[in-house]
């Protein structure tokens, strides 16, 4: 708490309302580890009546209480929100002898309370959050060895409060580095230019479908996809223009591929598509559905004439007994074929 402050403030107490609300701690379900520090300070000090209470804007609540069976009352008939006014214990021997609280309903009415004594529940940054307390309902005093005690125990429940809003923070901050961890590994695995896996990532998830099949699962189809005299249009066009034509092509791919289907980018103007459950045939008609759409469709739009650009292709089966190289070779090697074959065409496996 800042030294000078006028306790009384507005704006002190709504500093203070907020370091109660930091603690998280109002409104939350009872809970053993505070219930047992209440049964100890009603042990302790004799007393029928034990309270953790918080001191609320309009309410003090309490987070455990013994002897009172309530959960809350309104400000103005608490007498904690007395005792967090001064620093240590706040004592009051008899209630009908102190003008404060004689007029109490709790003290004229049931349940009579006579006798309070509260130890200061403070923030870590000094301000008063409300107490622990005992109650009884006749006149007395605390010995000094339990008013030792009260305050060793209110010690006690700051320091709970301090452990739980220190794993609330350590289970943010692991929260935090999760998300971190998981957008790292997602950069790590996407080209940047397309946004489709990069050829690192699409290995990994190629040799987890040739595992697949290893084991029995339906055959899958690569495909492996060349752009046609790329070259050409960055000479013509300029990079800018060339990257531009990549990203639309992404773009047709993603139209031309099922949801399923694993597209990568290889390399420069090479891609490459894992069709899962999918027989080169089927893979073929995929592959036919993007030569036609890269026919019809213009690939920059700031153009006078429009651009169209065409692929070659090659398709494959995934094989089980093969690994990834040999795979990605041999339909390397179709690819080729189409280059050969005079581009723009797609060469499957026989
Ligand atoms: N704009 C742009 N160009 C790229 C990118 N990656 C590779 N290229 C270009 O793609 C072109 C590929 O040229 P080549 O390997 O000669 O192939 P090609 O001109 O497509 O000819 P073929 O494949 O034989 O039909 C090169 O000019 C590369 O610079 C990229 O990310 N952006």
């Amino acid at each position: 708490m800042p030294d000078n402050t006028d306790l009384c403030s507005a704006e002190y107490e709504n500093q203070r309302l907020q370091a109660l609300a930091d603690y998280q701690i109002l409104d939350t379900p009872e809970e053993s580890a505070f219930g047992d520090i209440v049964e100890v300070a009603s042990l302790i000090c004799e007393a029928p009546v034990a309270l953790i209470s918080f001191v609320d804007r309009n309410r003090q609540w309490f987070k455990s209480e013994k002897g009172l069976g309530m959960c809350e009352t309104p400000l103005d008939v608490s007498i904690c929100a007395h005792a967090i006014l001064q620093p240590g214990l706040f004592i009051v021997p008899d209630t009908t002898r102190d003008p404060r609280f004689a007029n109490n309903p709790l003290v004229t009415g049931e349940p009579h309370l006579r006798f309070y004594a509260g130890a200061l529940l403070e923030s870590h940054d000094g301000y008063p959050l409300g107490t622990l307390c005992v109650l009884d309902y006749r006149p007395r005093e605390l010995t000094e060895r339990q008013c030792f005690a009260l305050q060793a125990l209110a010690n006690q429940v700051m320091a709970h409060l301090e452990l739980m809003q220190a794993h609330r923070e350590q289970a943010e901050l692991i929260r935090e580095l999760e998300a971190t961890r998981q957008e790292l590994a997602k950069r790590a695995a996407t080209d940047p230019l397309t946004g489709l896996l990069n050829r690192r990532a699409f290995e990994q998830r190629l040799n987890q479908e040739l595992a697949l099949v290893r084991r029995g699962a339906p055959p899958a189809s690569l495909m492996l996809i060349d752009l046609d005299h790329f070259k050409t249009v960055n000479d013509t066009l300029g990079h800018q223009a060339g990257d531009e034509v990549i990203v639309r092509f992404t773009e047709l791919c993603r139209e031309v591929f099922r949801q399923a289907d694993v597209i990568g980018r290889w390399g420069g103007e090479e891609f490459v598509v894992m069709l899962p459950r999918a027989s080169v045939a089927e893979a073929q008609h995929a592959a036919e559905r993007l030569h036609q759409l890269l026919a019809t469709t213009p690939m920059l739009e700031d153009t006078s004439s429009p651009l169209h650009i065409t692929a070659s292709i090659g398709i494959c089966s995934l094989i089980g007994s093969e690994n990834l190289d040999e795979c990605v070779h041999r339909t390397d090697e179709l690819l080729y074929q189409a280059k050969e074959h005079g581009r723009n065409r797609t060469v499957c496996e026989p």
